[in-house]
């Protein structure tokens, strides 16, 4: 499948439909996804990127399709990660001499994956390639969200090539912003954001800076997962400014587990007494082991403060909690405030573990948290309610 993006500017990825996840079970993809490649045809020829490595021959056969391969005068690697370049070595095996400009990272990289001397041309911010009409302008943009990634940026044509900034994992057809559900699009857009790029946030926000303050004109930014955004492309910059500016709705997530339903009813309790003491926040309220992890951690990202509860079990936590807590460590979330709950029998140590890991996330914690003995009557239920009351104070 190709598409056409300008008289110069070719879509020549793979949609990806069947994709449910993505770095194997870490992040879920329920729309599907896409591996955007890029072929421009200008004086000089130049694909940028290809696709995933279960495509590498269907990728190669439509490009063959396309263009007679020994035309490509350059290949354009982007991010080395092997969803962009996993059809490199099928394609390398036809055209072997091709020049692959990259970040110095980008051939490390690359090399570490597939083992091979390939003519690798390095470059770095502001060094250019002239292909025509149009000149490629590269910008290096170290851990957004590897050491190699780049984007580049093209002249006349004033398209901006980001890779995996400001895309999602979103299945598609239609190709651009203006041609999807938006709710949708921008729903999968925070999801990427605050699933892989939140603990880079400082760095995005100085990187889209540096971009923004070279004043190029810009029509299209092409990504390499989802949709191009061509209607009013500055609309998801300003979005990934605001994103990386430690984000929060007013929003109050409450993310439990349970065995047997103590856990649960503190959860709802704790919920009913929020929503009393301040009706105008959102509240929210995830089983972390029936809830989709990823949307979960959207949930978090939106929120100014979370509720984390889970009953003690052998001594510990339950195990989609202690997962989830891994996962929110690792992300590194900044200004958001947090308190434990759970239910137990004898030892209850829970509430306390749950302290340590959120403390240890970053998050700040406002009480120690509460605790229910067995299935909570209707005075720990009052409590509940009355520790609610408190946490609304203590998150002001
Ligand atoms: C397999 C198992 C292990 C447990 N281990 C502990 C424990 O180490 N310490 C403790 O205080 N309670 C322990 N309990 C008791 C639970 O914490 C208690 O039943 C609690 O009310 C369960 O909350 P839930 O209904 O939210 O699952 C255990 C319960 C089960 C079923």
């Amino acid at each position: 499948m190709r598409k056409r993006i300008t008289d110069k500017v070719t879509w020549v990825g793979k949609v990806d439909w069947e994709l449910k996840s993505f770095h194997g079970p870490e992040y879920s993809t329920n729309k599907g996804s896409s591996y955007n490649s890029y072929l421009i045809r200008d004086e000089k020829t130049v694909l940028i990127d290809t696709v995933w490595l279960p495509y590498d021959n269907e990728f190669v056969q439509n490009l063959e399709n396309e263009i007679d391969l020994n035309k490509i005068d350059y290949i354009v690697v982007n991010h080395s990660e092997i969803d962009h370049s996993g059809a490199l070595p099928e394609l390398m095996r036809k055209i072997p001499n091709t020049p692959i400009y990259c970040t110095a990272n980008g051939a490390k990289i690359l090399k570490g994956h597939f083992h091979q001397d390939w003519n690798f041309v390095t470059v770095k911010t502001g060094d250019t390639l002239n292909i025509g009409s149009s000149t490629l302008t590269f910008v290096e943009a170290p851990m957004l969200h590897w050491p190699d990634s780049m984007m580049t940026y093209m002249s006349g044509e004033n398209i901006l090539f980001s890779n995996d900034a400001f895309g999602q994992h979103y299945a598609t057809e239609s190709l651009y912003n203006d041609k999807v559900d938006n709710c949708e699009l921008f729903a999968e857009a925070i999801k990427y954001y605050a699933n892989i790029l939140t603990p880079f946030s400082r760095l995005v926000t100085k990187k889209i800076q540096e971009v923004l303050s070279f004043n190029l004109p810009l029509d299209m930014i092409c990504t390499s997962h989802g949709v191009i955004w061509k209607n009013e492309p500055v609309q998801i910059v300003e979005k990934y400014l605001e994103w990386a500016n430690d984000y929060q709705e007013n929003q109050i997530t409450l993310i439990y587990d349970t065995m047997w339903n103590s856990t649960r009813i503190m959860a709802e309790s704790i919920a009913e007494g929020i929503m009393k003491a301040d009706p105008q926040v959102t509240v929210k309220i995830y089983n972390s082991s029936k809830e989709d992890k990823n949307d979960i951690i959207t949930e978090i990202f939106k929120s100014k403060a979370i509720l984390v509860g889970s009953p003690t079990v052998n001594n510990g936590l339950l195990n989609s909690i202690a997962g989830l807590l891994e996962m929110i460590k690792g992300l590194k979330f900044k200004n958001k405030k947090a308190a434990a709950f759970g239910s137990y029998g004898w030892s209850g140590e829970v509430v306390k573990q749950i302290n340590q890991s959120l403390k240890e996330a970053g998050f700040e914690l406002v009480n120690e948290g509460i605790r229910s003995l067995w299935v909570p009557d209707n005075s720990e239920i009052s409590s509940l309610i009355d520790f609610s009351k408190l946490f609304i104070e203590q998150i002001k």
